[in-house]
């Protein structure tokens, strides 16, 4: 692999920073930032540079043109050039800072010192080149769902994390308590990344198991128990997919938290659920994303 990184500019109209920030997550960017300009939205994001080509740069330029297009917002401008490792690293730690996320948790940087005075959870992350700085509204409403289900007093339950990524979700359930959590990722730089992250937090490997692969994995991995909780924040796409393999790994009292559905992806994913035998027990929403708070029964 060599050392080299797209660094991918775009500047655009406020109101596209969201869209913009989820086609550059989905595009296998890391790292992606973004600065306030007098009207307009400067955004950043790193790419490692054997993962994609020229062709697929010019695509996601022509891809961000017609999603401004298509809501009449002036098409932002797209560059990219290639920076080495070390100034990959320090372009984008700079610009991440400790966040609060729900009541309890407080994520922070690995490279900087433990926020002090905060009586919140402290989630210390390095999420490498994986998905999950806790920036993302997806990955908040994830852990927010987490925080209500262990403040309704869910007690020490086993739980399956689908696409960890940089392994947030499954560390944060771990944090509140769970008893034990199967993390999968199909990609095997998040796997390297959630397997780091869960040393920095001092989770053991009785608690918290990282592999490759997907929820197909999870009954080998669990001894082929059901598990109590679920978690899968990828594209609506993906889940689709998964949910019929989701019945396998659950019991009568199996819950779960899906996210990474835009708003009007909400009908057809409630459909498929409830096809599936969940109940979609509340609905979430920040910007135009959504989290489903599923049950079994
Ligand atoms: C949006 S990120 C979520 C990361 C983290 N769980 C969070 O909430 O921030 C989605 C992750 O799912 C992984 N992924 C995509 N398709 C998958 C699949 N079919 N099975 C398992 N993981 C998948 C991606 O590699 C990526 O790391």
């Amino acid at each position: 692999m060599s050392s080299s990184w797209w660094e991918i500019q775009i500047l655009g109209h406020p109101a596209l920073e969201e869209t913009i920030f989820w086609r550059l997550e989905n595009f296998g960017c890391r790292g992606v930032v973004s600065e306030a300009q007098a009207d307009s939205c400067l955004m950043r994001a790193y790419l490692h540079q054997d993962r994609v080509q020229m062709l697929d740069l010019a695509a996601l330029s022509l891809w961000l043109r017609q999603d401004a297009i298509a809501i009449d917002l002036p098409p932002p401008g797209t560059r990219w050039h290639l920076i080495e490792e070390e100034d990959w690293s320090s372009s984008w730690k700079e610009h991440w800072q400790p966040t609060d996320i729900g009541d309890r948790f407080i994520v922070y940087p690995a490279w900087l010192d433990p926020p002090q005075g905060s009586d919140r959870i402290l989630l210390k992350l390095d999420p490498g080149v994986a998905f999950g700085t806790g920036a993302h509204a997806t990955t908040q409403l994830c852990l927010e769902s987490l925080e209500m289900r262990f403040s309704l007093g869910e007690e020490h339950p086993v739980i399956a994390d689908i696409g960890c990524g940089s392994g947030i979700l499954s560390i944060g359930a771990a944090l509140l308590g769970a008893k034990k959590i199967y993390a999968v990722d199909v990609d095997p730089l998040a796997v390297k990344a959630a397997r780091a992250n869960q040393a920095l937090n001092n989770i053991s490997s009785e608690i918290m198991v990282v592999e490759e692969g997907s929820l197909d994995r999870i009954p080998s991995l669990a001894n082929h128990q059901p598990v109590d909780a679920i978690l899968c924040n990828i594209l609506a796409e993906t889940i689709v997919e998964l949910v019929p393999q989701m019945s396998a790994i659950a019991a009568p009292h199996t819950w779960g938290v899906i996210s990474g559905v835009l708003l009007e992806q909400a009908k057809p994913m409630a459909d498929v659920l409830e096809q599936h035998g969940w109940i979609v027990a509340t609905l979430w929403k920040r910007q135009e994303w959504c989290c489903f708070n599923i049950r079994r029964s």
